[in-house]
């Protein structure tokens, strides 16, 4: 709703309630009509605020009401009315005036800002552009070039650059409201007509407008990947620029109706419900994020200072906290310093704060974590060598503390078993770089006690990460999807595709980068290493019908090859694609490559076929989507929701297209079913094409849509 009253004698004040960020659903916009009724009808009022409850002015459109036939005033002509009104409008910014809050703003005749608020046209990360006026007021409002930076980024302004920008009026440090009222006073009877954004022009830009524009849409259609909405975002600005405002709002109008109906704004909308979901975190055993409070973390420490070590030091010491870094090798520890400080005074340098060196100390002895109250391990990928720390730090650590590892798919309960309290014992899986990137799998072992998975659940946030909670099984969720990823493109290249064909298809789809490039960037020695640990990668077994065999599954021992001849990668020069010189970026085809998968398939009886792209991004997509399904009813992720943040957030699915689990519902589950089962006929060695039981059962219950998915399970396992 919105409340009305009057204050100081002559200020009308109208205050929009909704918890909890003032979203303008359709009670709330009826609010503000009849309220701004009132104000213009009532003779003592000589002028407006428009604020929010709880020092929010406004979280924009409310996004749950997105979905429903719309009800109550629509937003343009109500803040319409807001400007045409002849009492100057003041809004009072306090919190966030984000999207709709900030079309909202935008329409009062002046805006004043708490020093601490945030204002933004975060429309595009939600698929659509700002279609209340913000496309046609704020490029008139502040000039073409800085509207389109904060329209096609969606980014926050802080209100000190929301006045230099020339979107706000004044700055208080103040009482928000209070400035506000005694600014409306101040205006009292001022005329309006310059005060109204969509009466002006935008303000010339130098030089060529149309080379502007082009250039902005190659770059934004270069960055986009295939997302529409930033497109439609610089379409909306230049017809801003190049229109009368009515025009130009028809304009904003039908680029809005065809991104509102469009894939990508359902899935990008559905994940930011997801990122939220995903902080509700639960367990098979009942454990909660309500019902666990966790232990004050005012120390950490990280073990290991190899590339994730340093990042997860990083991001640490960005988010405030003390950090001990331990490395036993001088040598290595030397650098890391070094490295650590550099990438602390780059990331500093960017955000335009200090960096926070003082934050990080560093040991080449492991008794420096005594005082500490959580530990990260990330050392190598080696149980045992893990195993080892583990027993130190049980030793050396107070007793409380929370002893956590970045293992990416090893037992988190092997460890716990070295340690005298196992239930202080979890993951914490960072993506490298550890710094840089969103997601943060936080994996929670069968003895592991809620309030220890609380406690990392709340670090990972403070780090300004997705923290996504998962169970313990090889490869946690992300690695075991991903296996079945590999293993498919690993089997296209021995059907008859090449690198190029399968990398050209998933990146057709949104991937930044295909599988075969991604893994040339990380190298090769990477998964050859876990494979050879595992038993897959066996030397001497080049021919006969064992090379393509283990462990009773087809098995391509294609990257092995590739590994025994010294090509792993960029950093060797070749791997899937030549790279010119060791350490070169710009993979290109390479001949020998052809020749080298030519002879393999004649070696071993393999007809090669014509394989199209579609059948590329099924089989890939459709076995990882495969092994999600599996994952769901194993309990080892919660919900959809958790799956998707981790594909989005972590491995690059774009996120236009809301996750895997997301896109199988878009797909329709009952299509993904009958083309497992016509890929698994064709292939009956390659179990992970074999459609998953939840997966049939989701379909013969009507395939629900992927938000009812969470209840389904729960109902289909209390059936078994
Ligand atoms: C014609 C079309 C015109 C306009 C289009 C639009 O306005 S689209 C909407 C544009 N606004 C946004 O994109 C803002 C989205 N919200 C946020 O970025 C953050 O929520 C915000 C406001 C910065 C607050 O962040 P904070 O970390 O403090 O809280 P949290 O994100 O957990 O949100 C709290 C709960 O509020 C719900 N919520 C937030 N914004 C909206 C919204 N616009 N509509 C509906 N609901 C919203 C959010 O889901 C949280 O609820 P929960 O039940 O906990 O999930």
């Amino acid at each position: 709703m919105a409340q009305y009253s009057r204050i100081s004698g002559s200020v009308g004040l109208i205050t929009l309630k909704s918890l909890p960020v003032n979203a303008l659903g359709a009670v709330v916009r009826q609010g503000i009509v009849d309220s701004l009724k009132t104000a213009l009808q009532d003779p003592k009022v000589t002028s407006v605020v428009i604020c929010g409850q709880n020092g929010v002015f406004c979280g924009g459109a409310d996004i749950k009401e997105f979905g429903d036939s719309e009800s109550g005033p629509p937003l343009i002509p109500m803040i319409h009315a807001i400007e045409a009104g002849n009492k100057p409008m003041v809004a009072a910014i306090e919190g966030f005036a984000l999207g709709g809050g900030l079309e909202l703003a935008l329409g009062c005749h002046y805006r004043i800002a708490h020093s601490k608020a945030r204002l933004g046209l975060p429309e595009v990360t939600l698929g659509l552009l700002p279609a209340a006026g913000g496309s046609q007021r704020l490029p008139r409002l502040i000039g073409v070039p800085a509207a389109l930076d904060l329209i096609i980024t969606g980014r926050h302004v802080t209100a000190a650059e929301a006045l230099q920008l020339g979107i706000v009026d004044q700055v208080t440090d103040h009482h928000t409201v209070d400035a506000a009222v005694k600014f409306a006073l101040s205006v009292a009877g001022r005329p309006l007509d310059a005060r109204r954004i969509s009466s002006y022009s935008c303000p010339p830009v130098s030089g060529d407008l149309d080379a502007l524009f082009e250039e902005v849409m190659r770059k934004v259609r270069r960055g986009a990947r295939g997302a529409i909405a930033p497109v439609a975002c610089v379409q909306a600005v230049r017809a801003a620029a190049t229109l009368p405002y009515a025009r130009g709002m028809e304009r904003e109008r039908e680029l809005m109706a065809t991104l509102f109906t469009s894939g990508q704004a359902r899935a990008l909308q559905y994940s930011f419900f997801a990122q939220r979901a995903v902080s509700r975190w639960s367990t098979p055993s009942g454990a909660r994020w309500d019902a666990s409070a966790p232990k004050p973390v005012r120390k950490v420490a990280v073990i290991g200072l190899g590339t994730m070590g340093r990042g997860i030091a990083v991001a640490l010491a960005q988010a405030g906290f003390p950090v001990v870094s331990v490395e036993t090798q001088e040598k290595q520890l030397t650098e890391a310093k070094r490295a650590v400080s550099q990438m602390l005074e780059r990331g500093a340098k960017r955000r335009g704060v200090a960096a926070p060196l003082d934050k990080m100390s560093y040991s080449s002895n492991i008794q420096a974590v005594a005082d500490v109250d959580l530990v990260i391990e990330a050392v190598f990928e080696d149980m045992g060598l893990k195993k080892k720390i583990f027993q130190q730090l049980s030793a050396v650590c107070k007793p409380d503390a929370l002893l956590c590892t970045n293992t990416s798919s090893l037992d988190v309960d092997q460890l716990a078993s070295q340690t005298r309290n196992p239930e202080l014992v979890v993951g914490m899986h960072f993506f490298a770089p550890a710094h840089v990137m969103k997601l943060l799998e936080v994996v929670y072992g069968p003895r592991s006690s809620p309030q220890a998975l609380a406690t990392a659940m709340q670090l990972g946030k403070k780090m300004g990460k997705v923290s996504v909670a998962v169970g313990n099984c090889p490869g946690f969720v992300g690695n075991r999807m991903l296996k079945a990823y590999v293993e498919q493109a690993f089997f296209l290249l021995e059907e008859g595709a090449t690198p190029e064909l399968v990398d050209s298809a998933l990146e057709e789809f949104g991937f930044s980068m295909g599988f075969f490039k991604v893994s040339d960037l990380s190298g090769l020695d990477v998964g050859w290493k876990v494979r050879k640990e595992d038993g897959l990668a066996l030397p001497g077994v080049s021919t006969g019908p064992s090379a393509r065999i283990r462990q009773g599954r087809r098995y391509s021992p294609l990257g092995d090859l590739l590994c025994q001849r010294g090509r792993f990668g960029q950093k060797t020069g070749s791997g899937w694609y030549q790279y010119g010189k060791p350490g070169g970026r710009v993979a290109t085809p390479d001949p020998w490559l052809h020749s080298f998968l030519e002879e393999y398939r004649a070696q071993h009886g393999l007809v090669p076929r014509r394989i199209d792209p579609q059948e590329v991004l099924e089989r890939c997509l459709y076995a990882l989507i495969n092994e999600g399904f599996r994952i769901l009813e194993d309990g080892i992720a919660a919900g959809p929701e958790d799956i998707d943040c981790i594909y989005v957030f972590g491995y690059g699915w774009p996120h236009y297209r809301g996750g895997p689990m997301f896109y199988a519902a878009m797909v329709g589950l009952p299509k993904v079913l009958e083309r497992l089962e016509h890929y698994y006929r064709a292939h009956p060695d390659v179990p992970d094409l074999q459609p998953c039981s939840l997966l049939r059962r989701l379909v013969a219950s009507g395939s629900p849509p992927v938000q009812k998915w969470k209840e389904a399970i729960k109902k289909l396992h209390s059936q078994l």
